[in-house]
């Protein structure tokens, strides 16, 4: 249904536009010559009920878009974001969330828009052509052949533009990529290049992307060009036609008028044929793009059974081989023992599948060899949720929200009152911070808020680990971008803060470990 209301309100505006127009130049050309008024009077009521029933039904055509590009977009968004959730980390390759994200928003945006940017011009167009060949037929049948013969043709043009917007769409998804990639590295990298003498190279793959762009940009344009040209010349050739069907038929000169001008008025139902052919390319584009996403298998089976999860597990990897992409492991044969409350760090070089064991552990891949056990159980016959339940991740870069400080914690627990935030933020050691905000809990964090530092956020993602109230805290890498004392700080209320529960830090820096229990190498042996 979507869209079809508004495409027939959209139909009636261009219907009224035509009938506008030929009324019009009826009216003219008999009035010309002099008649009675009182001849008149009927074809002038039609101009004006005309002129205004246009914006009526175009005004009725854009409520009835809005709502529907609206209402689509919400439903859209609803299941797309739902279909990602399973997909969430291990499907979304190296890129951020939030890059994933933003581009599934603006392909999720175009897909949608063009319910309203694609169905309602077409609905509209054919019913104006229908209206159109009914009015000329009733006036001469060769009239409604020629409109007849006209959109016809107007939709074969349509047709080729579609092709070269679609092969162009094709090519400048890649193109622009490339630019932004080539970009990035000329603008980030600049004096890398220059030491390695590779500047020029990178200069001239920069210059190869934008011929690549612009070459892309012109195979688009001649689609746009195609269309709004092609429905232009046709209208010329269907006013002569008709100019020609006007003038063999026995017609007065009224009629003949009105015939003359009725394809400049249709072709305004047209034209909009060529914006219309661009949105359907570039959401054909979109929706593959999302399809790819969406598409592919989860990395964890959510086949387990609702069987109840100890709030104090012992969990265990026997022999646990895993890697991110199916049948080729990143990491293999790790034995690790975590009854509850031990503390294990895991170190090794870079790529040695530190955070892939860290996936594991919570659930957001599952193991292609060995076992990963809760409670002597094999987690892939646990509810899915129920163990992800158990586990709060903490990440390198723990993410800070355009939000006040409450807000930014309440995420790990929605429940939990003013003091529990402020005993968790006391005891991942930011209580003399919070004394010092000027607003407290209400302080603004984030883009547009406070600043925070390095170590203050690794210390909020600790606050909200504590906050989480889960028995197994999974650290990566949380002090790798703060100096050293402030790396032996922050390691040492991770030590106070998590008393009492399982924790797994994965570290490149030996700031901490030795108060852990184990130290597992992965580093591979040679
Ligand atoms: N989200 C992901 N998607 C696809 N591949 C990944 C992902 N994360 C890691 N990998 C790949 O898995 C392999 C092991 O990487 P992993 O990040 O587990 O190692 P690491 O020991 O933590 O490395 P580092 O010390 O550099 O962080 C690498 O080849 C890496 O490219």
């Amino acid at each position: 249904m979507s869209g079809r209301l508004a495409g027939l309100w959209g139909g009636l505006a261009l219907t009224s536009g035509v009938a506008l127009t030929a009324t019009s130049g009826w009216l003219i050309v008999r009035a010309s010559e002099r008649p009675v008024i009182l001849t008149l009077l009927t074809a002038i009521v039609g101009v004006r009920a005309f002129g205004m029933a246009r914006p009526f039904f175009r005004h009725l055509e854009r409520l009835r878009s809005h709502d529907t590009a609206l209402g689509d977009l919400a439903e859209a968004r609803t299941s797309v974001y739902a279909g990602l959730i399973p997909l969430t980390p291990a499907r979304l390759g190296r890129r951020s969330r939030s890059a994933v994200l933003t581009g599934v928003v603006d392909d999720l945006t175009d897909v949608v828009e063009a319910h309203v940017r694609v169905r309602v011009p077409l609905l509209s167009a054919l019913v104006a052509a229908a209206f159109t060949t009914l009015l000329t037929g009733l006036l001469d049948p060769a009239a409604a052949l020629v409109v007849l013969v006209w959109v016809g043709l107007v939709a074969v043009v349509a047709r080729a533009g579609l092709g070269l917007e679609r092969s162009a769409q094709e090519s400048l998804g890649a193109a622009r990529a490339e630019v932004g990639r080539a970009a990035e590295l000329v603008a980030r990298h600049t004096a890398e290049l220059r030491a390695i003498g590779a500047e020029g190279d990178v200069l001239a793959r920069l210059d190869r992307a934008h011929d690549d762009l612009g070459s892309a940009l012109r195979r688009q344009s001649r689609g746009r060009a195609l269309v709004t040209g092609g429905v232009l010349a046709l209208t010329g050739l269907a006013t002569l036609a008709m100019a020609r069907v006007a003038l063999d038929a026995d017609v007065s000169p009224g009629v003949m008028a009105l015939l003359v001008v009725v394809p400049a008025a249709l072709a305004d139902a047209l034209l909009p044929l060529a914006d219309a052919v661009r949105a359907q390319a570039r959401a054909e584009q979109s929706e593959r793009r999302v399809h790819a996403l969406l598409d592919q298998a989860p990395a964890v089976a959510a086949t387990g059974t609702g069987r109840p999860v100890s709030t104090s597990p012992h969990l265990r990897l026997e022999g646990m081989g895993a890697g991110w992409v199916d049948g080729c492991e990143d990491v293999r044969g790790v034995d690790l023992d975590l009854p509850p409350g031990r503390r294990v760090g895991i170190v090794g070089s870079n790529g040695s599948g530190k955070s892939t064991t860290l996936a594991v552990l919570a659930r957001a891949l599952d193991p292609q060899s060995g076992r990963f056990l809760v409670d002597g159980l094999d987690a892939t016959d646990l509810d899915l949720d129920a163990v992800r339940d158990l586990v709060a991740v903490v990440d390198d870069k723990p993410h800070v929200f355009a939000a006040d400080l409450r807000a930014n914690l309440l995420l790990a627990r929605p429940d939990a009152s003013d003091e529990d935030l402020v005993a968790a933020i006391t005891s991942a050691g930011l209580g003399s911070w919070l004394d010092d905000l000027p607003d407290g809990l209400e302080t603004r964090l984030g883009a547009g808020g406070r600043g925070i530092s390095g170590g203050e956020r690794a210390r909020l993602a600790l606050a909200r680990a504590v906050l989480s109230q889960r028995p197994v805290v999974l650290l990566d890498e949380p002090v790798a971008h703060l100096d050293h004392p402030t790396a032996v700080a922050v390691m040492s209320d991770v030590g106070a803060a998590l008393a009492g529960r399982t924790v797994v830090v994965v570290s490149h820096r030996d700031e901490g470990l030795d108060a852990l229990d184990e130290i597992l190498d992965l580093t591979p042996s040679r």
